[in-house]
């Protein structure tokens, strides 16, 4: 099994490429690439760890090699926000960056399961979506948002704020992946009862989590290592599923039958081809339905926008 990260010498790439390092099965591959020189580097780094995980580095223009072969594929190539701006001021630059790697990818691994990470998410997907379209590659099932993040966030602060073992809570998070896209379905979480006041303020906190991260490092980027194993957790529930293992599920931001919106992010059972089945989103609280409603819009004009940027 190889899998590859694009962006691996950023600090996402960096802490996901040591995760994966040391929890890929043995005999697995790690392919990195990154336009920066420093990507061979982090490779040879790495390959000191004593884990039967081949690694290969590569940087330069070209990621072909690094995708070869490749069954995963990661990407957090792009730029990442500072104090002040959203997660879509990002688009001027992310979106070339994403397209000419789907690019590459369609060329070269066009089976492979991809993961998309660079922001804004919401956007970049159906960015990678219509490339793959172009090039005749598509498949619905083999494309991801990876929305992980708000999910493992949204367990950290139900745990914290109920007094459970965080690995004890898994709450859903449903829509896309910038404020009011996200939304947890608290409602949904087992052993635990909120408040309608801890509702409202936990929903605002898990959306707003990335700012928190962002203004806390003051112009130093935003979240990496919290994204890092976010993206570990994701591509490694990828791979458990490709080797057959059952009942593997995970939330993250594909396309469905378009009830809410083309792209959105649910619970999925992943399989061999990737998404093997969308589980619906189940019963949703007063608070829950008006927030997915008010979303809509917002994630709507996210994806057109991604969309009529491969149109041009
Ligand atoms: N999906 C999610 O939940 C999250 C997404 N992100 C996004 O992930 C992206 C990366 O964030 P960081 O790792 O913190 O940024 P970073 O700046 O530390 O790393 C980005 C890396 O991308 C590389 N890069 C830039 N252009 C490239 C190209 N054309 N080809 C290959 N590599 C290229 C850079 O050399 C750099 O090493 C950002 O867009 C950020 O907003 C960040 C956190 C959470
Ligand atoms: O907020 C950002 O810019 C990075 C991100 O997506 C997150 O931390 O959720």
């Amino acid at each position: 099994m190889k899998v590859a990260v694009l962006g691996a010498a950023g600090g996402i790439g960096q802490a996901l490429a040591l995760l994966l390092k040391t929890q890929l099965p043995a005999g697995s591959e790690l392919s990195l690439y990154d336009i920066a020189p420093v990507t061979p580097g982090v490779a040879v780094d790495l390959s000191h760890i004593p884990t039967a995980v081949k690694i290969q580095g590569f940087s330069g223009e070209d990621a072909t090699p690094a995708l070869q072969g490749a069954e995963v594929i990661l990407i957090s190539a792009g730029v990442a926000r500072k104090p002040g701006m959203d997660r879509a001021d990002l688009f001027n630059v992310n979106a070339g960056i994403v397209r000419n790697l789907i690019e590459q990818v369609a060329q070269t691994a066009p089976k492979a399961l991809i993961g998309v990470i660079t922001n804004p998410v919401n956007t970049t997907v159906a960015i990678a979506a219509e490339v793959l379209k172009k090039h005749g590659v598509y498949d619905k099932n083999r494309l991801f948002g990876v929305t992980t993040l708000d999910i493992i966030r949204a367990n950290t602060f139900v745990a914290e704020l109920k007094g459970k073992q965080p690995n004890e809570v898994e709450v859903p998070v449903i829509g896309g992946h910038s404020g009011v896209t996200i939304l947890p379905l608290l409602s949904q979480v087992k052993g635990v009862s909120f408040s309608d006041e801890e509702v409202a303020s936990l929903t605002k906190r898990i959306q707003n989590a990335g700012t928190e991260v962002v203004e806390a490092k003051a112009g130093g980027g935003s979240a990496t290592l919290s994204m890092g194993q976010a993206a570990a957790r994701f591509g490694l529930s990828l791979v458990r599923a490709l080797k057959g293992e059952a009942n593997v599920v995970e939330c993250a931001y594909v396309e469905g039958d378009g009830e809410y919106a083309r792209f959105f992010s649910q619970p999925l059972l992943l399989g061999k081809g990737g998404v093997v089945e969308r589980r619906p989103v189940g019963t949703l609280s007063a608070f829950e339905q008006q927030a997915l409603n008010a979303m809509l819009e917002t994630l709507k004009k996210d994806i057109a926008q991604g969309e009529e940027f491969v149109k041009q």
